[in-house]
C-alpha cells in the first residue's frame, strides 16, 4: 500500500480532523516507525462511542500497517476521581471488563484485537524518567494554558478542582512523547492536549519524537463525537456556532444514561432507547439517529441499508448512500419510527458477538454491576 492510500484509509470516516495531513506524509516518507495510542480512563461502561468511534479508527489503521496501541490510563483515572478514585479497583476494570470490551469492539468494526496492545499507564509511570518529560513539558506551557485544558477531562473551566487534576494535562502530554507515539488518537473532546503536544515537540530535550537526527512532531487524529439521544439542551438550535458551544453536552456519555446505548445492552434495551431517542422528523442536522446512520452503517459506502415497512407506508426501501437516506428523511418520506426500528435492529445485530462473548463470560460485567460507578 503506497503513503496516499495509507493517508486515506486515515482520513476516512469516522475522523473529523487530521493535524496535520502534511505532517503524516513527512512522517510516512522519513520512514519513522509509525506508533498509534488512544487514551482512555477507566471508568463506567463502554457505549457506542467509545467502543466503535475507537474500534473503527483503530481498524483503518491497522489496515494501513500501523502499530495499534490502547493505553488504559489507570492514574489519570485516580485523579479524575473515577471509580471512586480507587487505583486497586480501576486497574483491575482496566485489564478485564475494558480491555475485553474493547477488544470485541475492535473486532466488530473489522479490526484485529490481537494486533492491539494494551499498556496500564503505571506501567510507564512507575519509571523515573517519565517525570523528566511531565516537568519538561510543563516549563513549555503556561499556567493558564494547562488550566484551559481540564476540559479534557470532562471538566469545565472554573470547577472547583484539586491540585492533581492541573498536572493531568502535562501528563496526557508526557504519555504521548515517553511512549514514541507518532499518531495520537481521541475523540474531538480532546484536541486541547493534542495541540500543545504538537506545539512543545520542538521544544523538548527529554524523551522528544526524533528519528535519525530530525525532531518531529506526533500527528493529532480526532475522530467525530457520535450524539447523544437526548433531547439537546436548547431547542431549536439557531446557528452553527450554538450547535458548537452545546457540542459536549450533546455528545453520548455514560454519565447521562439514556444518551448511550452500551456495547453489551440487550436487544430489548437498544429497541427502547431508539424509541425514545430525540428525532425530529425532517430534521437532519441535529439529529442522532441520523447521525448514528452515518457514522456507524455509512462508514463504509455504498452498502445496503433496508427498512422494513408495511405497504401501506410505503414497503421495504433499500439505501446505499447516506445522502439518499438524508434526503428521504429530510423530505417527509422516511418516518422517524421507521428509521428509529431499523437503526435497533442494525445495532442489535452489529452487536451480538458482543452480547455473546459477555455470556459466555459474565465476570468482567459481573465486576462493573459490583463496584459503585462515579462521574
Ligand atoms: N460520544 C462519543 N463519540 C465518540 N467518541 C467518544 C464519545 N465520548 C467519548 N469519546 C471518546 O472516548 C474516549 C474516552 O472518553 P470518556 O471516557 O471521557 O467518555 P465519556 O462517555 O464522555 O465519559 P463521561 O460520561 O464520564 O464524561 C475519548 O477519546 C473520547 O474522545
Ligand atoms: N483524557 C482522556 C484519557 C486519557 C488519559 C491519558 C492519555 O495519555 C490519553 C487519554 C479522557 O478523558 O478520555
Amino acid at each position: 500500500m503506497d503513503i496516499e492510500e495509507k493517508i486515506q484509509l486515515i482520513k476516512r470516516k469516522p475522523t473529523e480532523e487530521l493535524l496535520t495531513e502534511e505532517n503524516l506524509r513527512h512522517l510516512f516518507e522519513v520512514g519513522i516507525p509509525m506508533q498509534h495510542y488512544i487514551g482512555f480512563e477507566i471508568s463506567g461502561y463502554i457505549h457506542l462511542g467509545t467502543g466503535l468511534m475507537a474500534g473503527a479508527k483503530i481498524a483503518d489503521l491497522q489496515k494501513a500497517g500501523i502499530k495499534t496501541r490502547i493505553f488504559l490510563a489507570d492514574w489519570h483515572s485516580w485523579i479524575n476521581d473515577k471509580l471512586g478514585g480507587d487505583l486497586e479497583t480501576i486497574q483491575k476494570v482496566a485489564l478485564t471488563y475494558f480491555k475485553e470490551g474493547m477488544k470485541q469492539s475492535i473486532k466488530v468494526m473489522g479490526g484485529d484485537p490481537d494486533k492491539v496492545e494494551f499498556v496500564l499507564a503505571s506501567e510507564i509511570l512507575e519509571k523515573g524518567d517519565y517525570w523528566q518529560t511531565v516537568i519538561d513539558i510543563s516549563k513549555n506551557v503556561t499556567l493558564a494554558r494547562m488550566m484551559r485544558s481540564i476540559t479534557i477531562m470532562g471538566r469545565q473551566m472554573g470547577e472547583a478542582i484539586d491540585f492533581a487534576k492541573l498536572i493531568y494535562p502535562a501528563m496526557q502530554v508526557a504519555d504521548i512523547f515517553y511512549q514514541g507515539v507518532t499518531i495520537a488518537h481521541a475523540g474531538m473532546d480532546q484536541r486541547k492536549a493534542h495541540v500543545i503536544a504538537i506545539e512543545v515537540a520542538p521544544k523538548l530535550r527529554y524523551h522528544p519524537l526524533e528519528w535519525k537526527g530530525e525532531k518531529l512532531k506526533p500527528v493529532a487524529l480526532h475522530h467525530h463525537l457520535l450524539l447523544g439521544l437526548q433531547e439537546p439542551p436548547v431547542w431549536p438550535i439557531e446557528s452553527e456556532e450554538q450547535f458548537k458551544e452545546l457540542k459536549t453536552q450533546m455528545k453520548m456519555s455514560k454519565s447521562k444514561p439514556y444518551s448511550a446505548v452500551f456495547i453489551h445492552d440487550s436487544p430489548e434495551e437498544i429497541k427502547q432507547k431508539l424509541r425514545k431517542a430525540f428525532c425530529p422528523a425532517r430534521e437532519v442536522k441535529y439529529n442522532p439517529v441520523l447521525d448514528w446512520a452515518e457514522y456507524i452503517i455509512f462508514r463504509e459506502e455504498p452498502t445496503e441499508f433496508t427498512i422494513h415497512r408495511p405497504a401501506k407506508f410505503g414497503g421495504d426501501v433499500t439505501y446505499t448512500t447516506f445522502e439518499e437516506l438524508k434526503r428521504d428523511f429530510a423530505e417527509g418520506k422516511l418516518h422517524p419510527l421507521d428509521l428509529k426500528n431499523a437503526v435497533a435492529e442494525y445495532l442489535i445485530e452489529l452487536l451480538k458477538p458482543v452480547r455473546d462473548y459477555f455470556e459466555k463470560h459474565p465476570e468482567p460485567l459481573e465486576l462493573m454491576r459490583e463496584i459503585k460507578i462515579t462521574r
